[in-house]
């Protein structure tokens, strides 16, 4: 697979009058084309200095980016202009200009770069066409429900025919059906027109829906990464497991007892493996969590027991487990 973008080594430190923030403290990551890639983490984190390093909105304090083979830091502002047209945004408060029409609204970025008026009008009806708007061509954002100004946001990045799109929070100001519809309304954008796309969120649930890659930033660092597959089922850092786990309300009642994870790989039944495992070990279990998630289109499952206090019963199920070739974790405060 190319790599469309390649973050190498970046830093960024902001400096202020009294203090610094090292916002991001050497992340290397390479995208690939056609890719949708996750970039997830805390608030804080460094998610949104990261992604602006992408289209050198921020300029890294040191290392590399390089899109499409240019390395930004060696362009001049024009050259650099030019990169970021096929580099498209949007944003969590959609940044529609509210004086102007739906149309008009996807016609500006045209507008800037000397499309023809007719030709951008042109282009921008099927745009809003693509994303299912076409009828509110002659609307004002105010007269627009969140998702269709993202619809119409989306519809703008499209303009210039980007390569990539970032996505920064692009769901967080929306209802869960209709963050749906727009995610699958990006995805479809992905599979039709071979864009890569680069989606920043806090929320687990959205890389889950439609990333194939995803990559979790902690702190300024980079704390895993990986395919969604891998780094769900089995998140090895201390930042993936609280995000994997955050969701469920349990979790944090686990730490410090003594817990084991189980990961299912395939899309099979619990159940019996438990209740046989019950049977044979003559000891209870508690179910702490267990839930089976659609990752990637493969059924994966995952189950965290709290052992019996009797630790020959406790191994025994360790072992029982094993011996069905479930993969077994012991858990130790993994929650933090
Ligand atoms: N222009 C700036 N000047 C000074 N500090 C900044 C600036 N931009 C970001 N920071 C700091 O850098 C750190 C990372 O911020 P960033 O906005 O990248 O995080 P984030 O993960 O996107 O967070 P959120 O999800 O809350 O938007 C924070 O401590 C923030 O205060």
């Amino acid at each position: 697979m190319e790599p469309i973008i390649q973050i190498k080594n970046v830093t960024k430190t902001f400096i202020g009058k009294d203090n610094q923030v090292e916002a991001l403290k050497g992340i290397s990551l390479d995208i690939n084309k056609g890719d949708i890639y996750g970039i997830i983490g805390m608030s804080g984190a460094g998610k949104s200095t990261l992604v602006r390093c992408l289209n050198y909105l921020e300029k890294p304090t040191t290392g590399t980016v390089v899109v499409e083979d240019q390395d930004l830091s060696t362009l001049t502002e024009a050259e650099l202009r030019k990169v970021r047209t096929g580099i498209a945004m949007i944003f969590q408060h959609f940044n529609l200009l509210m004086q102007r029409s739906v149309l008009d609204n996807v016609c500006f970025p045209m507008e800037i770069v000397g499309v023809k008026k007719q030709a951008a009008r042109k282009r921008a009806m099927e745009l809003l066409e693509i994303v299912g708007l076409k009828e509110k061509a002659d609307a004002y954002p105010s007269q627009l429900s969140g998702g269709q100004k993202q619809r119409v946001a989306i519809a703008r990045a499209l303009a210039n025919t980007p390569k990539i799109l970032l996505c920064d929070e692009a769901t967080s100001a929306l209802d869960p059906t209709t963050t749906k519809e727009i995610l699958k309304l990006l995805q479809d954008i992905n599979k039709q027109y071979g864009i890569t796309i680069v989606i920043i969120t806090h929320e687990m649930a959205v890389v889950q829906e439609i990333c194939s890659h995803v990559a979790i930033i902690d702190a300024g660092e980079l704390a895993e990464h990986g395919t969604v597959e891998e780094v769900f089922s089995r998140p090895q850092s201390q930042a993936a497991r609280k995000l994997v786990f955050m969701v469920d309300p349990k979790a944090k009642e686990m730490s410090g007892k003594r817990c084991i994870r189980i990961v299912f790989t395939e899309n099979s039944s619990f159940e019996p493996v438990i209740a046989n495992m019950v049977l044979e070990c003559k000891a209870p279990v508690n179910i702490l969590l267990a839930d089976t998630k659609d990752i990637g289109g493969i059924a994966h499952g995952q189950m965290i027991l709290q052992l019996p206090e009797d630790e020959m019963a406790a191994n025994k199920m360790i072992h029982y487990l094993q011996e069905r070739k479930l993969e077994v974790e012991e858990l130790k405060d993994y929650v933090g």
